[in-house]
């Protein structure tokens, strides 16, 4: 078994919670309140914000002229084509440009993103992807499950949501990642394998916690 299928084994009691989670259950059933999408849709906004950025710090810290151009890249379609995406939510939902990027950011948006970027900026190329890489694989999970529910890519207001992360473009930027930890990993030893876990469980746990926030539209108060 590859090191980042043991990381999927050691972290699937997390990753089933976020799958059953009811954010994401009733995202896939239509029948999410839609202030809660709302709220969700700010806070991811900001948080997608600070993850673009961990792929800049990506590129720099790449080892070799490929990586650095996926890395890229990735920044490039994080900030263009996932982030347009909530653009045109926002429009739809009545939440203006600027509400959108000057949103107060929750604790746990504080706290995800912030994770991220010390660990990314701290740590090797490996913590880095270890850090990063429940976002994008787990998100591809839980669009492909939730779009095999007949009828749910078509929802009016979920529908676009679903589609958008079922799609391979972003399985593929999951399996990439994968195969980049994969080879890293391969000459770490026992210790330094276990950081990454504790990296890869930690951010894990943190994207239940986002789902619990925006379900719940927590805040300071
Ligand atoms: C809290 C939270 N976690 C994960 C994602 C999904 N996501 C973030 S970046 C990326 C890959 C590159 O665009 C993916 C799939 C999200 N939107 N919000």
């Amino acid at each position: 078994m590859s090191f980042t299928q043991q990381l999927r084994q050691k972290a699937d009691s997390i990753w089933k919670a976020n799958h059953e989670h009811p954010f994401v259950q009733e995202i896939g059933a239509g029948t999410l309140d839609l202030e809660a999408f709302k709220y969700y849709m700010k806070q991811d906004y900001l948080y997608l914000i600070e993850y673009s950025r961990v792929f800049a710090l990506g590129a720099f810290k790449a080892p070799d002229l490929e990586t650095m151009a996926t890395f890229s890249t990735y920044l490039q379609s994080t900030l263009t084509e996932e982030m347009s995406l909530h653009r045109s939510y926002a429009k739809r939902l009545g939440i203006t440009e600027d509400e959108l990027e000057h949103a107060q950011p929750s604790p746990t948006t504080i706290a995800y993103s912030s994770y991220m970027i010390s660990e990314a900026q701290k740590g090797s190329l490996a913590q880095l992807i270890a850090v990063i890489l429940p976002c994008a694989w787990s998100y591809s999970e839980i669009g492909k499950k939730l779009a095999e529910i007949p009828g749910a890519s078509e929802h009016a207001h979920y529908g676009e949501w679903i589609q958008m992360y079922q799609d391979d473009e972003f399985a593929a930027i999951a399996e990439w990642l994968c195969t980049k930890l994969d080879q890293l990993a391969s000459s770490l030893n026992d210790r330094e394998q276990e950081q990454l876990e504790t990296i890869f469980i930690t951010s894990s746990r943190f994207e239940y916690l986002f789902w619990e926030m925006s379900y719940h539209q927590t805040n300071w108060e």
